[in-house]
């Protein structure tokens, strides 16, 4: 590789690499390390390696990455290849692959990873190896489930048997069990998991199966997209050349009535092709509004099935699996007392647990009920109380870091900003039911993709540093107590 990269650089005397384009690629760099972090396509160990690296530029196709070490190398080169080249693909839209050359001078780029908005801007590579600023949901080929959405994580009980059955029912004969399968129910009782389970199980049932997933707010843009470019066959294409469409959330195409109209069609084409459609609402069909009625009967061709909030004993069994997957040590009273304390969100139970053990972690302490009691005292007693809303909690969290409302929404990514930015998507993920592109588009505009990264983030970080937790949960309290107030 040294060669390669040596006869390269020779071979463009008086042209090497300059600065900028060094930047340049510099950033698509850090966007495919993103990518890869964002997607959990990298275990923290890999990622640990790939922070290590650094881009030299692009020739022609081949990206020349630094790496200090052979280690470092041969752990991209074997175990990343395939993750790799899909997310260069995503990043360049063309097929680039990776050179690597030994430099064991180099500094890691960890601290520029750490301190960007994971949709930040990056300035875009000169040429025609040229990321699009904001990519489509398209570019990522059916790339988008999320890892730990199987069914083997998945809890059954009695609240989500026949939701369950039905979706594994629908992963083994696409189009031929029922279709479209309609699953309905309130936010935060696993819908979005089942779905991501369908595609998963489906894609190792079948080689080569098309699946795509899609949240109803990124089929919005991406038609709106696709009108502003005037790519509507492109956007055809992604929605209908597919075996499984998977359709999160479909309560938000409300009001929208072209990309209702949109969707009919697509869901008609995908139908008459025989090709799988599975959708999740929070309400059923008959309510929707908003919906013509021809769009409803349509929801009810195939399979209605809802999903309640689980019983105590499951959610218990959801809160151990947790623990287990997690490596979260916490007795079983303990899970018992905050699975009788939460018992309407299976986000708001995890977020629970997550804070607990983090406590107990900072402090040494062992996880018990007093213990338990005493983090969640705030969290829990709301009973009775106003709905939480971003507007609060943006407003709270811009007041606590003494920021304004216009920077915590800013694309600055200054480390107090992006730490405030960060703690206000989690606690929009974990004290409201909006939606991961709700909330993105709240806290100035940004892709679910970042709001994932930073629920994902600041779950980890109140379990290392005390800051953290100690912010998350005098906010939380604030945010409480005004909700209270009125
Ligand atoms: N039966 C279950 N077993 C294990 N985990 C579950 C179960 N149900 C939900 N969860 C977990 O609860 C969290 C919330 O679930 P999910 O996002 O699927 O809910 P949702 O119904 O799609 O919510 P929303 O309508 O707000 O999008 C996820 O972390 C999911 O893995």
């Amino acid at each position: 590789m040294t060669d390669l990269f040596e006869r390269e650089q020779r071979s463009q005397e008086g042209s090497s690499v300059g600065t900028d384009e060094i930047n340049d690629v510099g950033s698509s760099w850090r966007k495919v390390i993103r990518t890869l972090e964002q997607d959990d396509r990298v275990t923290p160990r890999q990622r640990g390696f790939m922070v290590l690296t650094q881009a030299q530029g692009l020739i022609g196709t081949t990206m020349l990455i630094a790496v200090p070490n052979e280690l470092t190398r041969e752990v991209l080169q074997t175990q990343l290849k395939g993750s790799l080249d899909e997310a260069l693909r995503e990043v360049f839209h063309e097929e680039v692959q990776c050179a690597f050359v030994i430099d064991p001078e180099l500094t890691p780029v960890e601290e520029e990873i750490e301190h960007e908005a994971p949709e930040a801007a990056a300035p875009e590579p000169k040429g025609e190896a040229k990321p699009s600023p904001t990519p489509p949901s398209n570019s990522h080929e059916f790339g988008r489930l999320n890892p730990k959405y199987i069914f083997d994580t998945f809890v059954i009980g009695s609240s989500n048997r026949f939701a369950h059955a039905a979706a594994v029912a629908v992963a083994e004969a696409p189009a031929k069990a029922y279709n479209p399968l309609f699953i309905y129910g309130d936010s935060g009782l696993g819908k979005t998991h089942l779905l991501h389970a369908i595609g998963h199980y489906a894609r190792h049932l079948y080689t080569g199966i098309r699946v795509r997933y899609v949240n109803s707010e990124e089929f919005t843009n991406d038609f709106i997209n696709s009108i502003r470019d005037d790519e509507g066959s492109s956007f055809k294409q992604t929605y209908r050349n597919v075996d499984i469409l998977l359709i999160d959330d479909i309560q938000f195409l409300s009001g929208k009535d072209r990309t209702m109209e949109e969707f009919f069609h697509t869901f008609n084409a995908l139908h008459n092709h025989s090709k799988q459609v599975v959708i999740t609402s929070d309400l059923p069909p008959k309510q929707l509004i908003g919906f013509e009625e021809r769009m409803r009967s349509r929801f009810e061709w195939g399979l209605l099935t809802d999903i309640q909030p689980p019983e105590l004993e499951t959610r218990i069994a959801i809160l151990r699996k947790k623990a287990i997957s997690d490596s979260l040590s916490a007795p079983d009273d303990v899970l018992e007392y905050i699975a009788s304390k939460i018992a309407t969100n299976i986000r708001e139970l995890e977020g629970a647990l997550i804070r607990v053990t983090a406590f107990a972690s900072l402090n040494r302490q062992q996880v018990d009920v007093n213990l338990a009691e005493i983090v969640l005292k705030d969290l829990i007693s709301d009973d009775g109380a106003r709905e939480i809303t971003s507007t609060v909690i943006m407003a709270q969290t811009a007041d606590y870091f003494q920021i304004s409302l216009e920077e915590l929404c800013s694309k600055s990514r200054t480390r107090t900003l992006v730490t405030a930015r960060q703690i206000a998507m989690y606690l929009c993920r974990e004290l409201t039911d909006m939606s991961l592109p709700k909330i993105g588009l709240e806290l100035g505009g940004r892709d679910h993709t970042t709001v994932i990264h930073a629920d994902r983030k600041i779950r980890e970080l109140m379990a290392e540093r005390r800051a953290i937790f100690n912010q998350v949960t005098e906010l939380t309290n604030r945010i409480k107590h005004k909700q209270r107030e009125g």
